[in-house]
């Protein structure tokens, strides 16, 4: 087998594991006898040829710690083709036979369009707290955050409780409902308000009041709490408390979890994950792979052509939808005709 010269960055949202992810691809590829380097901050580091080179050293006692050691970064101009040619051009003097790309579907983009000027091998490996990348069961840091999340929503149930409030927790999700329906349904939250689950303001609103009300007559006038994906109520989320304290007579109080749910030390499922996820890329770098992502399915690793993951939208499906209206938003629906 030829030795390889891979190289590794991180781009877009940060994500717990990433830490983990470069690690495993560092120590699998030290152990083949590749030589890896690291881009700092994710496609601008390839712009400015920003690297350095990575060991096993570099990577001890990393697979705990949140963020990522190479930094992350949005980079608005990997759009433009001079961009991704002075990108190939420093990986060809560089002499670099591999890009191992840890981000979403938007980094995934940046590595398609890199490929059309350079002819080494790109492969992505997904990392987004938003777990919305086709093709894959998790994505390296959605555990993390539901983890985040659920703890956050058992803190202000205690708040919420004391003073009998709604409560409405924002989470963070960008237009999927992966960690708001995980993060309501183990936080045993009351109502979720979720992308695939709206329709439109006034439903939701009437149904938040009817749920909210029967829950009132049953359990005698106490907490309710409502998680809702970020970017989805039209004016907001503060916007939404008014409405609700209008509509209920109680009174409302908003909490965003933001950033916060980026941060902190990967739970094993993500570390886990993303140690499969750097050991199989290597792998697929050593059978000259390109233009894939490698994911998890079943327990079981996968080989997604990159398109493929933002051509598609990866949906809820039946099982978490069912769970999450059983337990949340048509919870008391049952005995309301008798
Ligand atoms: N169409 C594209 N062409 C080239 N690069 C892209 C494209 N879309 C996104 N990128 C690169 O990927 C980066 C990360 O994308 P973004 O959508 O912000 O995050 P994520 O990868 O987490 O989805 C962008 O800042 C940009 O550098
Ligand atoms: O850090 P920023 O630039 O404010 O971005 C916030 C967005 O990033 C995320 O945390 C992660 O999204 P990506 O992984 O797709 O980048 C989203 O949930 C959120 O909408």
């Amino acid at each position: 087998m030829t030795n390889k010269r891979i190289a590794v960055l991180t781009s877009g949202g940060d994500a717990p594991g990433m830490n983990a992810c470069i690690r495993a691809v560092v120590v699998a590829s030290e152990g083949a006898g590749h030589t890896v380097i690291g881009f700092e901050h994710g496609f601008n580091g390839l712009l400015a040829a920003n690297w350095r080179k990575l060991d096993s050293k570099k990577v001890h006692n990393i697979i705990q710690r949140g963020g990522t050691i190479l930094r992350s970064a949005r980079c608005k101009e990997f759009k433009q083709d001079v961009s991704a040619k002075l990108a190939a051009k420093h990986l060809d003097e560089l002499a670099i036979d591999a890009l191992l790309v840890i981000g979403g579907d938007g980094s995934f983009h940046g590595a398609k369009h890199l490929s059309n000027f350079w002819d080494g091998q790109v492969i992505g490996l997904p990392g987004t707290i938003d777990n919305d990348i086709y093709g894959t069961d998790a994505t390296i840091g959605y555990y993390t955050a539901i983890e985040t999340a659920m703890d956050s929503i058992d803190k202000v149930r205690d708040t919420a409780d004391a003073f009998e409030r709604i409560f409405l927790v924002e989470v963070m999700g960008r237009h999927a409902g992966f960690l708001g329906a995980s993060a309501a349904l183990s936080g045993a939250a009351n109502y979720v308000i979720l992308p695939e689950l709206f329709t439109d303001k006034e439903t939701t609103l009437k149904d938040i009041h009817q749920q909210l009300s029967i829950h009132r007559q049953r359990y005698g006038h106490e907490s309710f709490i409502i998680v809702l994906t970020e970017n989805l109520w039209p004016e907001g989320i503060a916007e939404l408390g008014v409405q609700l304290e209008e509509l209920t007579g109680g009174e409302v109080r908003p909490v965003i979890l933001g950033h916060i749910q980026r941060g902190g030390s990967p739970v094993s499922q993500d570390r886990m994950l993303a140690t499969l996820l750097g050991v199989n890329a290597v792998r697929c770098v050593e059978q000259n792979k390109t233009g894939i992502m490698v994911g998890m399915q079943n327990n079981k690793p996968v080989e997604i052509e990159l398109s493929q993951t933002w051509e598609n939208r990866k949906e809820l499906g039946d099982t978490l939808t069912q769970t999450m209206v059983t337990m949340l938003n048509e919870r008391h629906n049952w005995g309301m005709t008798t």
